[in-house]
């Protein structure tokens, strides 16, 4: 049985990371803690697992690793200066496994995959995320990892990650944020839940890798495996790729 606690319970995710710990047979729910409240019960835990927000994640990232606590963390924010911090961290605590992904959906890890092996056979390429509108962050941490993933496969083809692009006159954001040389464009719709669309195009041609997640509960085959692996993953791991073997 492994001992789960969750940071950010009240929340969209972290209630449905509750039901879905509570509902699995080799794992018990032991603390489940929101914000203000204490959290020294999260020490009866063997992993826990963080959905809150960008602006609270690294203190409690820093507080599980100091007290010898596996961390699984999906609450997005996380930059290179980031988990450069986590790994030094972790560096006094070794034993300690921290997990932190983007993007727990299977499908969602595939997609990324997809697109930075597609990368360098087009011209251009652009990333369209769309999100329910109480979202608080743009672009979305998949957006930023996706961007990420294509510029450096466009780089290593000996590509500009960003394609063509004659236009000089437009509004401010009109053509979206630029990350890692991708242009990057966020959508916040009411009905949406997390979607992305990766355009690539070239001569004559256009290809759409999009990604729908439909409900919350499509994170949690991902967020239970990375509770159930993080204990034999000492150290920082990003991405969920290792642990489906990608
Ligand atoms: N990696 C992934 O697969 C996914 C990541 N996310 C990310 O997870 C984060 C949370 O998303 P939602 O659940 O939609 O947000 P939400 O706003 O519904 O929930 C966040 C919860 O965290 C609580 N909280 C804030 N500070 C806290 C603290 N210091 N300690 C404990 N609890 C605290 C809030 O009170 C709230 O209940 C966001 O960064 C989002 O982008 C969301 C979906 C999937
Ligand atoms: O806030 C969300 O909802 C989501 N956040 C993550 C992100 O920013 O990429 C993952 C997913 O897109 C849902």
């Amino acid at each position: 049985m492994i001992n789960v606690a969750v940071l950010g319970s009240r929340g969209r995710m972290g209630a449905t990371v509750c039901a879905a710990v509570e509902a699995a047979d080799d794992l018990a729910l032991v603390a489940a803690i929101d914000a203000g409240e204490d959290r020294s019960a999260l020490t009866k835990a063997d992993v826990v697992v963080d959905f809150t927000s960008p602006s609270a994640v690294m203190d409690n990232v820093r507080w599980c690793v100091e007290n010898g606590l596996h961390a699984v963390v999906g609450t997005t924010g996380f930059d290179d200066a980031r988990l450069a911090q986590v790994r030094g961290w972790l560096a006094a605590s070794p034993e300690v496994g921290v997990l932190v992904a983007p993007n727990f959906g299977i499908a969602a890890v595939l997609m990324m995959r997809f697109a930075a092996q597609a990368a360098p056979f087009f011209e251009s390429v652009e990333i369209v995320e769309l999100h329910h509108p109480n979202k608080v962050d743009a672009p979305s941490g998949t957006a930023r990892r996706t961007a990420e993933l294509v510029a450096a496969a466009r780089r290593e083809a000996g590509l500009d990650p960003a394609g063509p692009d004659a236009t000089t006159t437009a509004l401010d954001g009109a053509r979206g944020a630029t990350v890692a040389g991708v242009p990057v464009h966020a959508v916040r719709l009411g009905g949406l839940v997390a979607h992305q669309e990766v355009l690539l195009g070239g001569s004559g041609e256009t290809l759409t890798i999009r990604h729908d997640s439909l409900d919350r509960t499509s994170f949690m085959p991902g967020v239970l495996l990375a509770v159930r692996q993080i204990a034999s993953r000492p150290g920082l791991t990003v991405g969920l790729d290792p642990l489906l073997d990608l």
